[in-house]
């Protein structure tokens, strides 16, 4: 099978790092492609972010459906655009978000988020309010580390990490750690063992969940409001999508 996993923003270490990680967990069988817009943020960090960088998940899921993926995964922490990804596919559209939930709701009753800024951990409490995991989620906290910084200042950006792992640990009452971060998907084994609790990442969640997904023949339903968009004209930069 064909993975299409989209990192949503445009630098291209972190659609590396986010392949990468990707690629270790993946089946024998199942090929990853890592890519990223041609257009938009550098990185998310705010829901401007996140809304330019919609416009470019969907067109890397356009280019998937000419490609022939069978799957799809938004590795954003904000999930940004998924929706509307998926009234463009038959195929399974998962967010690293939704996965990270769904998987740590499968090994502890409350886990915590460890973001990166404060400021967007807004966007993982409407997710988690949206995908009904309110309830399971202890707390969202933040290593208050710009995006870039996984990139560009690994060490200090992991020190910061572990030690909010710790707190969340010690403070939060919870069996699981959720990394808030695409850009973290490199991390996840050397924080679990820092901080001694299972640590759930996104995008090796997302990947398996796909799998899964694919492997019992499921994709996204067309029935009712995820049925493909009804056709328009569109004018200006977005023309192109009048051929929908
Ligand atoms: N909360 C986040 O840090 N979200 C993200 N911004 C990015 O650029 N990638 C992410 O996963």
């Amino acid at each position: 099978m064909h993975i299409r996993v989209i990192n949503p923003n445009t630098t291209a270490g972190m659609t590396a790092t986010i392949g990468e990680a990707a690629r270790r967990i993946a089946a024998p069988g199942t090929h990853i492609s890592a890519t990223q817009p041609d257009a938009g943020p550098v990185s998310i960090e705010s829901h401007f972010d996140e809304a330019i960088s919609a416009v470019g998940v969907l067109e890397e899921v356009l280019a998937g459906e000419r490609e022939g993926a069978d799957a799809y995964v938004i590795a954003c922490f904000g999930d940004p655009g998924l929706m509307a990804a998926r009234e463009l596919t038959r195929a399974p559209v998962i967010g690293i978000a939704e996965a990270a939930f769904h998987m740590a709701s499968l090994i502890s009753t409350r886990f915590s988020i460890v973001t990166t800024l404060g400021r967007t951990g807004i966007i993982a409490e409407h997710l988690l309010e949206q995908y009904g995991f309110r309830h399971h989620c202890r707390r969202v906290r933040a290593a208050e580390i710009p995006v870039l910084d996984l990139e560009e200042n690994g060490d200090a950006a992991l020190s910061r990490l572990i030690g909010e792992c710790r707190r969340a640990r010690d403070e939060d009452g919870i069996g699981a750690i959720v990394l808030g971060c695409g850009g973290m998907a490199d991390l996840t084994d050397e924080i679990a063992r820092e901080v001694g609790l299972p640590v759930v990442e996104g995008v090796t969640a997302a990947v398996k969940l796909t799998e899964a997904l694919v492997g019992l023949g499921l994709g996204t339903s067309k029935h009712g409001d995820l049925a493909f968009p009804r056709p328009k004209a569109f004018f200006g930069r977005f023309a192109h999508l009048s051929e929908l």
